[in-house]
């Protein structure tokens, strides 16, 4: 794993950064302004390049000249316009410098020939190319190397045209220094601003990087409180409401009944032999016991009542908005469905019954564990006359339901 450091050096003379990796990043985070740019200095080139015939008409007007002169410029437009058309389709191009620094070649072939057409204006050609020359660093974006052949290929070709019109070893030593002034600030000013650009760049990746690992570490958090709470609340075997979860919901439910004027049972459930279902097939058979019970009671529920477990093969269901008399009928329904579902378990058939103790919660009821006592009377009195039954506490003693 590489350091910021060392992902992020740059070259001192090439501007551009030592990784490729990087490098490519940095060009493909540019290219859609890069493109943009560069297709609109495309357009203002072939458009000065046009316009500047005009001049070259007042000083030559219908001549073969002329003719060359315009040709070599309509088609150094043409040109520029393609590349700019190319470039909308290829914003690539614009970042990898390699079809302007072309471009700019051929421009420079085409300028060679006023050369020989115009030397009449020798001295304005000579400034014309200290501009072009100043002009390549702007126009190869983040490629100096590039800018540099191009600029090269201008100095050289232009001190070639100057020895081939006759021009002295003084002279053309003179244009050489003149010529290399632009193109030295030229290369400085973009090595500057390209390594500029890369560094935002480098603090612009780590920024995101930064932010995308404390995205995660929060998502991870998030997850944990989640986790956490799931096994703060429920019991890790059936997925039920655990003791201490129930009580808070018990709490809420019995304010609302009493807000509303709604009545509300509770049943405490109790699996009949259970101990024997564990000796004779095991306590994973016994688990998936627990689990088949669980399952059964949420699906044969509605949503709003509640199960929960309360340890061991200990069961209660809370009715909201239910009285006795419906809770009797429902619990009974649940117990025969019990009865009538035996678990399929690792090849075997393990029939379950439970017992049920049930009982309304009451306004004077402070806690759930008056409630649940009551119900822990009844479930034990079910126990003694043979389980598998409902039994119901009531304020004057206990009825039985098989
Ligand atoms: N497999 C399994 N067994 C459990 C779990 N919690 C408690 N038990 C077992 O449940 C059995 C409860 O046995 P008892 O309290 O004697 O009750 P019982 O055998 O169901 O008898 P009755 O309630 O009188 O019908 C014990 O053997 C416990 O070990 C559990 O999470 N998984």
């Amino acid at each position: 794993m590489k350091t910021p450091n060392e992902r992020f050096a740059l070259s001192s003379w090439r501007g551009e950064f030592l990784d490729p990796v990087e490098e490519r990043a940095y060009r493909k985070h540019v290219e859609p302004m890069v493109a943009k740019h560069l297709r609109t200095s495309l357009k203002v080139w072939a458009g000065l390049l046009l316009s500047f015939g005009f001049l070259d008409f007042i000083a030559l007007g219908w001549s073969v000249g002329f003719a060359l002169i315009m040709g070599a410029r309509a088609i150094s437009a043409a040109l520029l316009f393609l590349l700019g058309w190319r470039l909308r389709y290829n914003p690539h191009w614009a970042t990898s410098g390699y079809a302007v620094t072309a471009m700019e070649i051929v421009g420079f072939l085409l300028f060679f020939l006023i050369h020989f057409v115009r030397p009449d204006i020798a001295i304005w050609n000579i400034g014309v190319t200290l501009i072009l020359l100043i002009c390549l660093y702007i126009f190869i974006p983040n490629r100096v190397v590039l800018s540099n052949l191009a600029a090269a290929c201008g100095i050289v070709g232009t001190l070639l045209c100057l020895k081939l019109l006759g021009a002295e070893a003084p002279k053309l030593v003179g244009v050489f220094f003149f010529m290399c002034l632009p193109t030295v600030v030229g290369f400085a000013a973009a090595l500057r601003l390209q390594i500029v650009q890369r560094q935002q760049f480098a603090l612009h990746s780590e920024m995101v990087e930064i932010n995308t690992s404390l995205q995660h570490e929060i998502e991870r958090r998030e997850s944990l409180e989640v986790e956490l709470q799931k096994q703060a609340t429920t019991d890790a075997l059936t997925g039920l409401y655990n003791r201490r979860q129930y009580e808070l919901l018990f709490h809420r439910e019995r304010e609302r009944s009493r807000r509303l004027g709604t009545r509300l049972s509770l049943c405490v459930l109790d699996l009949d032999h259970f101990k024997h279902i564990n000796d004779t097939h095991g306590h994973d058979v016994g688990d998936q016991v627990l689990r088949h019970v669980a399952a059964l009671f949420t699906r044969k529920l509605r949503q709003t009542d509640i199960v929960g477990r309360f340890g061991g093969e200990e069961f209660i269901v809370l009715l909201p908005e239910t009285d006795l008399e419906c809770a009797e009928r429902l619990v009974d329904r649940l117990r025969q469905c019990l009865e009538q579902a035996p678990v399929e378990a690792d090849g075997e058939t393990v029939h379950v019954t439970a017992t049920f103790g049930l009982t309304e919660v009451e306004a004077q009821d402070g806690n759930i564990e008056q409630a649940v006592k009551r119900a822990d009377r009844a479930l034990y009195e079910g126990k003694q006359s043979g389980r598998n039954r409902v039994v119901t506490a009531s304020q004057e003693g206990s009825e039985d339901r098989v």
